[in-house]
Parts: C-alpha cells; structure tokens; sequence
C-alpha cells in the first residue's frame, strides 16, 4: 500500500485527489492537512469531503512535521498555495517523504527554494503545472507547432473560474517557456496590452489571463500568419483530468529514491522528438 499525505485537503483539487485515492486499491490517504486553526481540525476527513468516514482526521499545517512522523506516508501531494507550499516541502523533504506537487503561482526564488530543499535532503518529487494527460500530449504538440511555426505571432489566452489566485496559470507560463525553448527566433514575453502599444514585435509572445464563473481551465495558443492561423486548444471541464494524472504520478515517484520529474517523465513523453 501506498502512503500518502494530502496537503489542501479540503481544497478543490485536495478533495478531489482524497475521494481518488480512496478508490484505489494500491493507496491509502494516511494524512489530511489544512490550513492553521482550521474550524474542523481532528473532524474525519472523509466525512468533510461527503464519501463517508475514512478514519483520518484533519490536521493542520502547525503539527505538519509530528504528523509526518506518526503517519510515516510514502508521498505527499500538495496543491495549495505558492508560499505555503515551499514550507510544506521543506518540512516534508526533511522527513524523506517524497512529493507530487502541482501548486503553481511560484516567483523564481520559490521554485529555487522548493528544489534546494529536494536536492539536500535526497528525494525525488514530480512537479507539473498541469497533471491533464491531454494538457501534456498539448505541450507536445506545442514543441512542433513551435519548431514549425516559431515566426508566426504567438498569442496564449488562458481562462480560469473566479476563485483562482495566480496569473497567468503555470500551464500558461509553462507554454510560453516550451515556444520559447523550441522556436529559432527569440522570445519576450508580454503580459496583457493597453494604450498606444506599437507594431507588434516578431518577438512577442503576448500572454492573457481571463477570470471568471466555474471554468476549470481553458488554455488556447495562436500562431497567426499572413493569411492564416494555427489554434491549439485544450479545455477542461472536470478536475478529474487533473487527478487522474495525480494519480499516476504517485504511483510513479514512489519507487523513485532521488531527482526532479515532471509529467513528460510520468507519462512516458520524452521519448518522442520532432
Ligand atoms: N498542476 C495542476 O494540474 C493543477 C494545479 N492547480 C493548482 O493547485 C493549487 C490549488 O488549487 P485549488 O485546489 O483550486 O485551490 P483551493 O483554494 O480550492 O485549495 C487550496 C487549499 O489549500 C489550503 N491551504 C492553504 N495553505 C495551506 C497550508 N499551509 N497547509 C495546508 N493547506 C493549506 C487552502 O485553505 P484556505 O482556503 O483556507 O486558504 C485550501 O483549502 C493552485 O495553485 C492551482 O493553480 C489546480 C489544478 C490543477
Ligand atoms: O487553479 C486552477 O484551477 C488550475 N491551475 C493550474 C494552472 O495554473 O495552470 C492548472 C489548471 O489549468 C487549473
């Protein structure tokens, strides 16, 4: 069996990855940890999240590093916050508890942070801005679109439910780094565009963040030409998508003792170049 620690338990996508892993007959969820002084700490988890008692009582992040000891979980998955994320991977990695984090929203110092503390204490972790099978097969589809289509104007427009805390998402940074890595010319990017802004330069990559009601995640990516244009587009509309790849992430870093993966590792799509 193996044992994993949810961290965002009560979350949109903490819960989720909970009533998941439940179903699964090689996991079990041995810790559920939630924001300091939540209201319902040591209520049971399963209960809170409506599929019923799971006989894992919520803790909080204050008492991160004792329920990591008494628990002992194999992997923890964090889908949180930025800030609070770093200090939940610096406790676990001391613990030898290996990670699955698709938190994103992260300044470059952060994700320094997060690798730092992965590499001193000798774990391994998958961290992914986006867990979607079809998202990672999208990002593949981008490396040719980009080798092809590099000096076509490349727009990305992402649009995401009203409750989302970061912008761009990571899925939309993470796109933009993929054309960047993968296109002849080089790249700037811009954030949005107001006022008197001039021709548009071979360069951009112009990137929009839209908000609003439930939208799961919508990413699109524009190459447009003289005459033409390309549009790829992923959509989705449940976070299942999200959890699924979750899952085999977990399953995937567990026999994994050091190094840094991401979902192309997971999902076998390295292997394959254009
Ligand atoms: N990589 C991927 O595939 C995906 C990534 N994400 C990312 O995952 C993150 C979470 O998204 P989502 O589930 O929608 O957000 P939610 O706000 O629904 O969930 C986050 C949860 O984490 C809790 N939390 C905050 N700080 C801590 C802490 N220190 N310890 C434990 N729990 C804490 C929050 O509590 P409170 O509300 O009280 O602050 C909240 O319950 C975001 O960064 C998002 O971009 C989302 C979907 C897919
Ligand atoms: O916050 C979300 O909801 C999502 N966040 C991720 C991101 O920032 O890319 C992935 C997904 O699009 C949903």
């Amino acid at each position: 069996m193996i044992k994993v620690a949810v961290t965002g338990a009560l979350g949109r996508m903490g819960s989720n990855i909970i009533k998941t892993i439940c179903e699964q007959e090689d996991m079990e969820v041995v810790a559920a940890i939630e924001v300091p002084n939540h209201p319902k700490k040591g209520e049971d988890v399963g209960e809170l999240i409506g599929i019923g008692k799971i006989g894992v009582p919520l803790s909080t992040f204050d008492e991160l590093d004792k329920v990591l000891k008494e628990t002992k979980p194999d992997v923890l998955v964090d889908f949180t916050i930025a800030h609070a994320c770093v200090e939940t991977v610096k406790i676990a990695t001391k613990n030898k508890v290996k990670l699955v984090i698709g938190t994103t929203g992260f300044t470059e110092e952060q994700k320094k942070e997060i690798e730092d503390a992965i590499k001193e204490n000798n774990v391994s972790a998958v961290i992914s801005q986006n867990f979607a099978i079809g998202v990672n097969i999208f990002f593949k589809t981008l490396e040719f679109l980009a080798k092809k289509l590099g000096h076509y104007d490349i727009e990305i427009v992402e649009m995401h439910h009203r409750f989302k805390k970061d912008a761009p998402s990571g899925t939309a940074l993470r796109v933009a780094e993929i054309i960047k890595e993968n296109r002849e010319i080089k790249s700037e990017y811009v954030f949005g565009r107001y006022g008197m802004v001039g021709e548009r330069k071979k360069e951009e990559i112009g990137i929009h963040a839209l908000r609003g009601g439930d939208v799961v995640g919508d990413h699109t990516v524009i190459f447009a030409g003289d005459g033409e244009r390309v549009e790829l587009i992923h959509k989705a509309s449940s976070r299942q998508a999200f959890v699924n790849g979750v899952i085999l992430a977990i399953r995937f870093i567990v026999d994994k003792k050091v190094g840094i993966y991401n979902t192309f590792d997971v999902l076998g799509l390295n292997e394959i170049k254009f």
